[in-house]
């Protein structure tokens, strides 16, 4: 099964909610569980449990876990199990990217399975060129397993690198955000069989309006396979479920709906009510 076929299903049956598990300290504080590596894995343990059976997706933020080295890295491989084994799908946000022979380690150990960090997708930069990302991407599509490349990010500080113009190339005079969907969907096209949603997606801020990228939200996720796209600024950084399908238009189909504070200040006892009603608002806003 492909990355896109197990998205699709993942879409049918438990909705496009992602939960991401974000352990800030002040998170770890109101939660009343200590700063350390054990603190991380009972904070992403229980918002597994809180998922499991109410949304199909979560995005831990592996930065939080880095804080605790090794320590972090052990709590984590135990919170990326925990959720595998209740059959949620989890993005690792790693934000990968190098040159293509350490693009590919990156990939070897996120996306690699049997690897202790095994994840289904995990998210990477194309700040060296879409190219560095070929062969993390074909071992992605070969092992089942999904990427997604950060096009049009949610944080303002980054509209004027993504809305850049390319000035040489095939996809000159595009914005770099626009010539990344580009070459991302050329190589979802390229891959043999029908699919629904192609392996590699693009992540896509709920914050931004994609017009300024020069990303005609009309026509741009009219394609075949279809777009997936990872979707965060929902809840605290301010986009609202309700207008997702206006913001995204045709590449709707396609997109999770990724919230992480928002949720998880709900805190250990109000998680799964929270996520239990913010699934209900997706489904409810037919994005
Ligand atoms: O463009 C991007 C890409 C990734 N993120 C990550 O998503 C969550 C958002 O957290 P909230 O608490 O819902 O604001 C976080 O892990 C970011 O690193 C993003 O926000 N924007």
């Amino acid at each position: 099964m492909t990355f896109g076929d197990r998205l699709a299903a993942v879409f049918a049956e438990r909705g496009r909610l992602c939960v991401g598990i974000d352990p800030h300290a002040h998170l770890l504080e109101a939660w009343g569980l200590p700063a350390t590596a054990d603190g991380l894995r009972s904070f992403g343990l229980t918002a597994v449990e809180a998922v499991a059976g109410r949304a199909g997706i979560v995005k831990p933020q592996v930065a939080f876990f880095e804080r605790f080295g090794a320590a972090g890295y052990a709590a984590l491989e135990d919170v990326l199990a925990a959720a595998r084994a209740a059959g949620l799908l989890v993005i690792a946000d790693v934000k990968r990217g190098d040159i293509g022979t350490s693009v590919t380690a990156y990939a070897e150990a996120w996306l690699t399975p049997g690897s202790p960090l095994e994840a289904d997708a995990m998210t990477v930069a194309a700040y060296q060129g879409v190219g560095s990302l070929a062969d993390a991407m074909a071992l992605g599509e070969s092992a089942g397993k999904g990427l997604f490349v950060l096009a049009a990010t949610s944080n303002p500080e980054a509209a004027a690198v993504q809305q850049a113009v390319v000035q040489s190339g095939p996809r000159a005079n595009q914005s770099v955000a626009r010539a990344i969907i580009e070459d991302v969907h050329a190589f979802n096209q390229e891959q043999s069989g029908p699919r629904p949603f192609g392996s590699v997606g693009l992540v896509l801020g709920a914050t931004v309006d994609l017009a300024d990228y020069g990303i005609d939200v009309a026509t741009a996720g009219e394609r075949t396979p279809a777009l997936p796209v990872l979707a965060p600024g929902f809840g605290h950084q301010g986009a609202r479920v309700e207008d997702a399908a206006r913001l995204f238009g045709s590449l709707a189909s396609g997109v999770i709906v990724s919230e992480s504070r928002g949720l998880l200040t709900a805190g250990p006892a109000g998680l799964a009510d929270a996520v239990a009603r913010r699934a209900e608002e997706v489904r409810a806003a037919h994005v």
